[in-house]
């Protein structure tokens, strides 16, 4: 389970970021920056299908970057499995697979097969089990017998894929991808859906952020829409339809958002 208690988020103003003390610009006027996530207090329980929705800058990332410890908050708590995640991070960052919107900032290894092999040594698996979990994590993203493929030959929606495997090597309590679909064709996107939907069927977590809905709202137990850094929306995908629309979440065309109710389901066959 992931607990927020009173989380807030602020980035530094950039008068501070450039180095004055004080934080204040050439008149004087103080420069607090950016509050990305303001007091939120969310729990996400194990198995959850949960999306996290908003605009832009509405504090999605921020806020899920704080499960395993990749931002600290300035005031509040994070725990994972009962644990503060700032004394355990590696614990945090079993129990989390995350999934970055430019998955450039987490391939670090040469080729496909040792970056998705990545987590699962540095857990410490036998060479066996690291084997399967590769095999497993490239079958999801469509990506078997590509293990040799440099990283540096792949395209942007490759990298992504390759990121996802890496994250679901891991095998984790949860899942969470940030704007997982961006960068992918249609057979990709399908593939990944379809894994994410078998993930959750076997019980781990998941957790996706994104401005549009219509790719998982068919899979979520729950939606809770960001505004300004605070939660705003929270319910069940047909609940929350029209209330996300109006924060400029995409929502699925087929759905009427002055019905409320089922609505978010009328995309899962
Ligand atoms: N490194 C940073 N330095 C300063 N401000 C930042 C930084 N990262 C994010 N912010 C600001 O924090 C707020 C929330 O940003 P965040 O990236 O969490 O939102 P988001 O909902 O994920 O946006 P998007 O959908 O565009 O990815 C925005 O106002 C953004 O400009």
């Amino acid at each position: 389970m992931i607990a927020l208690e009173s989380l807030t988020c602020r980035y530094e103003g950039r008068n501070r970021e450039e180095g004055d003390e004080n934080g204040t610009d050439e008149n004087g006027v103080d420069d607090v920056g950016t509050v990305a996530v303001d007091d939120v207090t969310l729990t996400v329980p194990d198995g959850e299908f949960l999306v996290v929705a908003g605009a832009n800058g509405s504090g999605k990332t921020t806020l899920v970057r704080t499960f395993n410890g990749l931002v600290r908050p300035d005031t509040g708590t994070v725990s994972v499995n009962g644990t503060p995640v700032d004394e355990d991070l590696v614990a945090a960052r079993a129990a989390i697979g995350m999934v970055f919107q430019e998955p450039r900032d987490q391939l670090v290894s040469a080729t496909v097969g040792g970056d998705v092999a990545f987590g699962p040594e540095n857990l410490g698996c036998s060479r066996a089990e690291i084997d399967r979990r590769v095999s497993a994590a490239l079958d999801a993203v469509n990506m078997v017998g590509r293990e040799d493929d440099r990283i540096a030959a792949l395209s942007g929606g490759e990298r992504e894929r390759v990121a996802i495997a890496g994250a679901l090597a891991m095998e984790p309590d949860h899942l969470v991808c940030d704007e997982p679909f961006a960068g992918l064709d249609d057979p990709a996107r399908e593939s990944v859906l379809a894994r994410l939907r078998v993930l959750h069927r076997e019980g781990t977590g998941v957790v996706v952020v994104t401005h549009d809905l219509r790719d998982v709202v068919g899979l979520a137990d729950r939606v809770v829409g960001l505004a300004d850094g605070r939660v705003v929306v929270d319910g069940s995908p047909g609940a929350t339809l029209p209330d996300l629309a109006a924060l400029g979440v995409r929502i699925p065309e087929t759905c009427d958002t002055d019905a409320g109710g089922e609505a978010g389901r009328s995309t899962d066959p």
